[in-house]
């Protein structure tokens, strides 16, 4: 289906950010591992986070849905799979990854699989990583990646793992640890990626009952030519069990900045809900990214407040921590005065797309002048109207319909919204800005 702008009317308003997606994944998997029944509130429903609840009904939880929660009766960690076939996860890294290593928990084999792009995903190094905990897995098309069988039995033990292809492998072996037979000790060899997701996954399983001892090293020896010392980043999960709670999930910044460059780009005032000053989430740094444009940004504990003159300025930007930000942060800047420069997102190219790669292409048709880099782009400001494709990236479906403030654009494929935002037309029908899908 075709994404395209019906009209625009004053930007600005009050909106209420829609629930985090990460925490929401993590909720659920934690209340599905936990003894006891949880509650969760204001839990995001989309096409990831139902890959999240299927699997966990999959494997024993039993989930219901009522008005205002979703009542989660946790396995106590005695998984075990109902399916015969692969458990479908369609387009969603975080639960493959995630569930890769809790699987192992199960007393029967588990096969984890989903859509052409989740088949696309890099699993070897959560893969290798497991072997020495005593987690067998294979990937049964022998290419590293989805289907992966998990055969069951998890010992624990020391491993290691790169922190520079995603922090989800990261977050999962985190997660699994402390329902292992012996605990375990990981290290995260650099660089290490999207940290702000693991310090996520840290504090809501410390909500769930589940204590971590982090530290790090510095190596002088292995340093690169600049004598910076190498850091390692060191994980201690002794054995737990996760107890049941009642769990509010927050307001997700990456789907709230879609809001914010829609006020930024259209010029206006809105009080974005939901969004905590004190929130771990990295995408917070929209915040700071659109002040640097010069955007008026305030932040109170619970909400943002943002004002712009729709004159915005280019900005350079390092996305390591924050690569969801990527789309829309090009938008922004293909909207702005000047060149902008965004750094640090090599590993955005193995995301739902190569997104460094579907994002210049599609600009470009746009007329955009940038230039491509093996981890980023730099983008000068000024776009054309025209037809672009999402290739099927939610993230770059919703980024790029925010163009369409300022001139004609039609994003093919402009549906997938609905794997991370599944309100996106009517959420920002609220502040204004009025989208079909013919
Ligand atoms: O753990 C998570 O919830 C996520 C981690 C990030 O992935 P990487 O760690 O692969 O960058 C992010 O891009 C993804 O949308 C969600
Ligand atoms: C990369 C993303 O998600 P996942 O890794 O869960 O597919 C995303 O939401 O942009």
């Amino acid at each position: 289906m075709i994404l395209k702008v019906k009209n625009v009317s004053n930007i600005g308003g009050i909106v209420k950010a829609p629930p985090s997606k990460s925490y929401s994944h993590r909720a659920i998997i934690l209340a599905s591992l936990a003894n006891g029944t949880s509650k969760l509130y204001n839990l995001l429903f989309s096409g990831d986070t139902q890959a999240s609840i299927d699997v966990c009904k999959a494997l024993g939880a039993k989930i219901t849905k009522h008005d205002d929660y979703l009542e989660v009766v946790g396995t106590s960690a005695k998984l075990h799979n109902s399916k015969t076939h692969a458990i479908d996860l369609a387009n969603s890294g975080t639960t493959l990854r995630l569930m890769t290593s809790v699987a192992s928990l199960s007393d029967n084999d588990v096969i984890l699989t989903g859509d052409e792009s989740l088949q696309s995903r890099p699993m070897g190094l959560l893969m290798d990583a497991l072997i020495p905990l005593g987690i067998t897995t294979k990937s049964l098309n022998n290419n590293d990646k989805a289907p992966i069988l998990i055969k069951p039995g998890y010992v624990g033990g020391d491993t290691n793992i790169l922190g520079s292809i995603s922090s989800q492998f990261i977050s999962s072996i985190i997660i699994s640890a402390p329902l292992s037979d012996k605990g375990v000790t990981l290290f995260v060899l650099p660089e290490f990626k999207s940290k702000p997701y693991v310090d996520m996954t840290i504090d809501i399983m410390k909500k769930f009952g589940v204590n971590i001892l982090k530290g790090y090293y510095l190596k002088h020896e292995s340093c690169n030519k600049e004598f910076k010392s190498c850091r390692i980043d060191e994980f201690v999960i002794k054995k737990q069990d996760y107890m049941a709670c009642d769990y509010i999930v927050e307001g997700d910044y990456s789907s709230a900045s879609y809001l914010l460059a829609c006020v930024a780009i259209g010029g206006g005032n809105a009080k974005i809900l939901n969004l905590f000053k004190s929130s771990k989430q990295g995408d917070k740094l929209i915040l700071d990214i659109l002040e640097k444009m010069g955007v008026e940004i305030n932040r109170y504990d619970d909400y943002v407040e943002i004002s712009s003159d729709s004159n915005l300025k280019a900005v350079d930007v390092d996305l390591s921590n924050a690569p969801d930000l990527l789309v829309t942060v090009a938008v922004l800047a293909a909207m702005a005065n000047g060149t902008s420069n965004i750094t640090g997102v090599k590993h955005t190219r193995v995301k739902e797309t190569d997104r460094i790669d579907t994002t210049c292409r599609e600009l470009e048709k746009l007329g955009c002048k940038l230039v491509e880099y093996e981890g980023g782009m730099s983008i000068t400001g000024g776009v054309n109207s025209g037809v672009v494709d999402s290739h099927g990236d939610h993230r770059l479906a919703m980024a790029f319909s925010l163009i369409g403030l300022k001139n004609e654009i039609e994003i093919k494929n402009g549906e997938v919204f609905d794997v991370s935002f599944p309100n996106f037309i009517d959420t920002m029908a609220k502040i204004g800005f009025n989208l079909e899908l013919i």
